[in-house]
């Protein structure tokens, strides 16, 4: 953490527009041009392509970048495996699927010294990474920036601050993203989080399946909900480091280091549609009833990772913004449900519209596949009674992952003391009120 750092950060530059076709040079001249691989590339650079999709998928959903570097990626001595700490990857197998519903606090303190890798624990997941399918759920708390470059070969990781701003320093240049944000580093993007401020907490949804998109906007027209425009992808920027500098990757589940002789973020130029982003969430536009009954929440969809089956995501990522609710003769807050998908959800800032309690900043909720939940007891009386005026929730902001298949735990987040072990008494006492 550094003033440095908040300098740099609040003088950062982007490039905006989700899935464009960018291109961003540090050096004037390092693009080249009219071709991606000219025998010899501008200013003596190697050309490289990353590719996040297969060369065949169809151009509208096909990602790739071209890279100009000071040295190839290919130039890196043999990866060794190193300690997972507590970072788990799917299949999970070790804990038995558990279908109650379950609720955790924030993350205890870390010890000191911890980076975001080592601050990064594993809630639970579904899928296998190998088959690139599936999604996990982790969190983080750290209080020491990265001096090691981490990538995820298995999949894409959408960050999610709860607390304090994290300047990420990645292969296409520099992001700075604070609570109420999101970032997304692309499968297989190298990066380091520079701390903005004393610790930094959230959520990390490590999508292995398609990579995240914006959903069809279909009746609602061509704007809504997260607008394109507002997703924001950096300009090149590069380290010219010659010296030791760790490099961790995720591969098919564990965590391999090795030593370069320099700073593989050394990109002086790039162009493509495979970046990393930052959204605010407070851009999202919020869509809901104005006439009465609660929609669905997929009507709060940011992004969605696809499924092969139409309509079924891998994984959403879903906002509960602040709105008006207007419903007349409605009960408005979050129905009583049972749902075939799998919801994580997790509290940004304030509270939740459906929890009088329990729910906190930092802290997250697993409701499986087809487990009962909805609103509180608390929260039922109190919306079941409330005068029906105008009424604008704005003292919170919640999202959730929303996933196909059920979420397993890894046994650590089983065991934890932060597990709360009463979370079944918040729905005790909804009374019988039958009048057969
Ligand atoms: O369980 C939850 O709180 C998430 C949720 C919100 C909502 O508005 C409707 C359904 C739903 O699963
Ligand atoms: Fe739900």
């Amino acid at each position: 953490m550094s003033g440095d750092a908040r300098k740099t950060a609040a003088g950062l530059s982007y490039l905006t527009g989700f899935g464009n076709e960018h291109a961003s040079e540090a050096v004037p001249g390092a693009l080249p041009e009219g071709r991606n691989s000219p025998q010899r590339a501008p200013l003596g650079l190697y050309a490289e392509q990353l590719s996040g999709t297969a060369f065949t998928e169809p151009r509208a959903h096909n990602r790739r970048s071209w890279l100009y570097r000071i040295r190839p990626s290919a130039a890196h001595p043999a990866f060794t495996r190193t300690d997972n700490g507590a970072i788990r990857t799917a299949p999970f197998t070790e804990a038995v699927p558990d279908p109650n519903r379950l609720r955790w606090n924030p993350l205890p303190e870390p010890g000191a010294g911890t980076d975001f890798l080592a601050g990064l624990w594993t809630l639970g997941g579904n899928g296998d990474a190998t088959q690139r399918a599936g999604m996990a759920v982790h969190l983080y708390h750290a209080n020491t920036s990265m001096e090691r470059v981490f990538s995820d070969a298995d999949g894409e990781l959408l960050i999610v601050p709860e607390r304090g701003g994290l300047l990420l320093h990645t292969e296409f240049g520099r992001l700075a993203v604070e609570p109420a944000h999101v970032a997304l580093i692309p499968r297989g993007v190298r990066f380091r989080v520079e701390l903005l401020d004393e610790s930094a907490r959230g959520y990390v949804c490590e999508n292995y399946g398609a990579p995240f998109r914006l959903p069809d906007l279909g009746p609602i027209g061509a704007n809504g909900l997260a607008n394109s425009r507002d997703f924001r992808a950096p300009v090149a920027a590069y380290e010219d480091v010659t010296g030791p500098v760790e490099v961790v990757n995720k591969f098919c589940g564990n965590l391999w280091t090795a030593t370069y002789d320099h700073s593989p973020l050394d990109v002086v130029a790039w162009h493509g549609n495979y970046v990393p982003y930052v959204y605010d969430l407070r851009r999202f536009n919020v869509i809901g009833t104005i006439s009465y009954d609660h929609p669905d929440p997929s009507i709060f969809t940011v992004l969605t990772s696809p499924s092969d089956t139409p309509g079924l995501a891998g994984v959403d990522f879903v906002v509960f913004a602040p709105r008006w609710l207007v419903g007349e003769d409605t009960f408005r807050p979050p129905y009583f449900h049972r749902n075939v998908m799998s919801e994580y959800m997790g509290l940004i800032e304030g509270a939740y519209d459906a929890k009088a309690e329990g729910f906190v900043p930092g802290g997250g909720s697993l409701h499986n596949m087809m487990s009962a939940h909805g609103p509180d007891r608390e929260t039922f009386d109190r919306a079941s009674a409330a005068e029906l005026k105008p009424q604008k929730i704005d003292d919170g902001l919640a999202f959730m992952f929303e996933t196909r298949w059920p979420v397993t735990l890894a046994p650590h987040a089983a065991a934890a003391d932060h597990l709360q072990r009463r979370y079944d008494e918040v729905w005790q006492g909804l009374e019988r009120h039958f009048r057969g």
